[in-house]
């Protein structure tokens, strides 16, 4: 059994990672944490998210001193903003705890990308280079060997899973960026209140055009640049991501059929459409991402689906624990 601390347990990917882990055969909550100042501390996790009522009752813990938790337990996941994970994330791995990391503080090796689409000047270059990011399917085996993994966004989740399985098998022509248009609902905001994601302000907007910080998350870990625009919908959750790519002469369906069989073959979490494109009922409240896609000459359109809470956050994370301790990649997932 290995010993658990959920920090920002309260937050809406912090809850759904206290769902996985509470049924996860290997693992035991040893707490879950929000910040010392947090009017929640003190109360239960079912208070504050019912569907957890009589499953996952566990009070929730102000953290103010994370050198408290040393020796006490094994694994730590970070469910907070980036940069409070900048900030504790140090802590727990210099107490030799594997840390699982759902923000972006550790997601690009490059300091200046942190204080231009961040805010924030990174302090822990080498923990910066020791991360190993967690796009599970694509990076098992450095996964098993990392102390810190840093979870990748909702957005470049899906947008990688699509864009990758054609880049490796070199299918795109260098004359077009991929044009990934991707909705995603509001709870990849947080739980936070603000006007611009009220009820009645949402509708359906493009937002952070040319600016938004996954941009470059995608194109560092693709290797390729893309053009990238995220609107805001509104539905709770999910992330569908529509993306126009241009394939190289000669290039046909079934050589991107064969690419995208090749690559997931093995992969339980990506679910292949072989007809038809996927809708993001067919993923809210599961771990999967969806992948379907349509040709037209040299025109090829990949449609990825996915929770944003799960495969964008926090079932990733799970399924890289299972990848990270040798334990079924589906575990507690499906
Ligand atoms: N929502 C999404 O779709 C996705 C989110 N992510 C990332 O995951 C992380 C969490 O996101 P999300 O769940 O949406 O955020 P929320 O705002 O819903 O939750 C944040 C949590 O962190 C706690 N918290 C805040 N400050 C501290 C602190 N100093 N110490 C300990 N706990 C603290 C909050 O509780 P309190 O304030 O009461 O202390 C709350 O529990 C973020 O980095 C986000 O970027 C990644 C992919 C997708
Ligand atoms: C709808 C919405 O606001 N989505 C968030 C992204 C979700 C997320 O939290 O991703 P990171 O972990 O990379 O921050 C946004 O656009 O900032």
């Amino acid at each position: 059994m290995l010993n658990t601390l959920i920090v920002g347990a309260s937050g809406y990917a912090g809850v759904e990672l206290a769902t996985f882990l509470n049924r996860h055969p290997h693992m035991n909550i040893a707490a879950l944490a929000v910040s010392a100042q947090s009017p929640d501390a003190g109360k239960r996790l079912s208070e504050l998210h019912p569907q957890l009522k009589g499953i996952v009752d566990m009070t929730l813990e102000p953290l103010s001193d994370a050198s408290a938790w040393a020796g006490k337990v094994d694994v730590v996941f970070l469910a907070t903003a980036h940069e409070v994970s900048h900030h504790l994330a140090p802590q727990f791995l210099a107490m030799g705890c594997v840390v699982f990391d759902l923000s972006g503080a550790f997601r690009v090796k490059d300091a200046a990308f942190y204080a231009r689409y961040y805010g924030f000047t990174h302090q822990h270059s080498a923990w910066l280079e020791k991360a190993v990011y967690g796009l599970a399917e694509w990076q098992h085996e450095a996964i098993k060997e990392a102390q810190l993994i840093a979870v990748p966004g909702c957005y470049p989740t899906a947008s990688q899973l699509a864009l990758k399985p054609l880049i490796e098998a070199n299918l795109l022509s260098d004359a077009q960026r991929p044009v990934i248009n991707a909705t995603s609902g509001v709870s990849g905001a947080g739980r936070k209140a603000t006007l611009n994601n009220s009820f009645c302000e949402v509708s359906l907007q493009p937002y952070g055009i040319f600016t938004h910080r996954h941009q470059p998350e995608i194109e560092t870990h693709l290797g390729v640049p893309v053009i990238f625009t995220p609107h805001l919908g509104n539905f709770p959750r999910g992330i569908l991501a529509t993306i126009t790519c241009r394939l190289r002469a000669g290039v046909s369906r079934a050589d991107v059929a064969e690419a995208f069989h090749n690559a997931y073959q093995d992969k339980p979490l990506v679910r292949l459409y072989e007809q038809g494109v996927p809708a993001l009922k067919a993923v809210v409240g599961l771990p999967f991402c969806d992948i379907g896609f349509a040709v037209q000459g040299e025109h090829l359109i990949v449609v990825a689906a996915e929770d944003n809470l799960l495969k964008g956050a926090a079932s990733q994370a799970v399924q890289c624990l299972n990848i990270r301790f040798g334990f079924p990649e589906t575990e507690s997932l499906i």
